[in-house]
């Protein structure tokens, strides 16, 4: 069967890979276009003989939509591996580097709504693609009549077949992961996959240690429970409920396709990526004697600044995207790349933020501190800090969102919250640098039609007041 797709609903690639609402952009058929966009790109760069990889998360019809594009995929004379059952993002990344492939495709929305899916495309390193493949793919967009094959047809040919791609991406997590050392910290922790595809893995790889384990909303729920599985302090309630319940030392909550990492300490208090992200920072360059850079992207907070001066190691700053942070995982020497969204990525892995991998190292970290979080939390902030904290995401309308980021660009204030705006950098959105050392940042996001507010300060009071002042001024009010 061949045939131009019929609507010319808008594909655009975002933040990381397309999304868009189920049943309004997102459809079979812009599915299929988008497939074939990928198979066309990979066929016109000479890697259509390569295996290719495709494997879908937790979310409404994400297997029927992988079937879908595997029957593309395969339609186009491309050999394709597809996970055997859902598999969290850094897997299926991982199976890519395993098998050599030419790529995949993740049927994911990842931290998205549920009313949300897309697609996300893994370039053969393991990691997001990068900006200049993106581009590449979206040219071939309804370019050439959508190739497709009958799905089982493709599976008795052995063009299509099933893959397990949990044994590699395990084996080298338990390569990476000190096992020795989490092994007797007779640990407590409660661990949230947010009803996404991440379920099970730490659970998997903490058997046979003395670590005792609680999964929550482990269970498939496409509807998430109507919060977004987005591993934020708004939506962990319930596993700051079971952390003080069970007095665990931790809990540890990833996003929906697993590349993201949010915590709870065992006072019951939110941990961020940014905290996070400094404590791997600290743990590998003092403890694990790793060397290399740091990246960072434009949101992520003035703790990695302090961290990198007191090691004397490079950073690199890049726009909002762990794509850009994978750009100079392939062309540095870098120890750890991470954003304020909760994705980290790690020297001796993929180029590929990983939230399974992620929780276990914070284990790792515990048990060799032999503290619990909050206490090497406030060690780290008596060395560097203190530093706060705050995101809120704005609903507002299109036309409004670009009033405020052109007005802020080009009439930026001299003062937010009575505080004097000393610096004006535009990476990516409008970031203020403030007199107190805190700043705030108005962005775009790619992925949700919300603007960001993100703010670093040094105590909640100044956190408080500099966000309110943004709000007000992106509300108009
Ligand atoms: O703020 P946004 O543009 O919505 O992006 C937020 C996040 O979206 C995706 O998950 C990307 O993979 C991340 O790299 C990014 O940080």
């Amino acid at each position: 069967m061949e045939g131009f797709a019929t609507c010319k609903s808008e594909i655009k690639f975002g933040t990381d890979g397309w999304r868009g609402i189920i049943s309004d952009s997102l459809t079979f058929e812009n599915v299929r276009v988008v497939a074939q966009a990928i198979a066309d790109y990979l066929q016109g760069i000479n890697q259509g003989d390569k295996v290719f990889v495709i494997g879908y998360d937790t979310r409404f019809l994400s297997r029927q939509y992988a079937e879908e594009c595997a029957r593309v995929v395969a339609a186009n004379k491309i050999k394709v591996f597809l996970t055997d059952k859902v598999a969290p993002t850094p897997v299926v990344s991982y199976g890519v580097k395993h098998l050599q492939a030419s790529g995949a495709i993740m049927v994911t929305a990842s931290h998205n709504p549920a009313e949300y899916n897309g697609i996300k495309f893994k370039a053969p390193y393991g990691g997001s693609a990068l900006p200049e493949i993106i581009t590449e793919i979206e040219k071939n967009l309804y370019c050439k009549p959508v190739k497709i094959m009958n799905f089982f047809e493709a599976l008795n040919l052995g063009i299509v077949q099933y893959f397990n791609a949990d044994e590699p991406y395990l084996n080298q997590v338990r390569r990476f992961i000190n096992f020795d050392l989490i092994k007797n910290a007779n640990l407590k922790v409660v661990i949230d996959p947010m009803y996404g595809a991440g379920a099970g893995y730490v659970r998997t790889l903490l058997e046979n240690t003395s670590v005792s384990v609680t999964e929550i909303r482990g269970e498939k729920n496409p509807g998430f429970g109507d919060i977004s599985p987005e591993p934020i302090a708004k939506n962990l309630d319930l596993l700051k409920k079971i952390v003080l319940e069970e007095q665990a030392d931790i809990g540890l909550a990833t996003d929906g396709d697993g590349d993201r990492l949010g915590a709870i300490d065992n006072h019951g208090s939110f941990v961020n990526s940014h905290q996070i992200y400094a404590l791997f920072l600290r743990y590998l360059v003092e403890q694990r004697k790793w060397s290399g850079g740091a990246v960072k992207t434009f949101s992520t907070s003035k703790m990695i600044d302090c961290l990198v001066k007191k090691y004397d190691i490079p950073v690199y700053e890049t726009p909002i995207g762990f794509k850009y942070i994978c750009a100079l995982f392939l062309k540095k020497d870098i120890l750890v790349g991470g954003e304020e969204s909760g994705g980290i990525g790690f020297k001796n892995h993929i180029p590929e933020r990983d939230g399974i991998l992620s929780s276990l190292l914070l284990l790792e970290l515990m048990a060799a501190h032999r503290k619990n979080l909050r206490e090497i939390l406030d060690d780290l902030m008596n060395e560097i800090g203190p530093f706060y904290y705050e995101r809120v995401d704005l609903h507002i309308s299109n036309e409004r969102k670009k009033l405020v980021l052109d007005l802020l660009r080009n009439n930026t204030p001299d003062k937010i919250a009575g505080i004097d705006v000393i610096k004006v950098e535009t990476m990516d959105g409008v970031k203020c640098h403030l007199a107190t050392g805190g700043w705030i940042l108005f962005r775009s996001s790619g992925t949700e039609p919300v603007v960001r507010i993100y703010v670093e300060g040094s105590s909640p009071a100044e956190v408080q007041s500099v966000l309110k002042s943004g709000i007000s001024f992106v509300e108009g009010k």
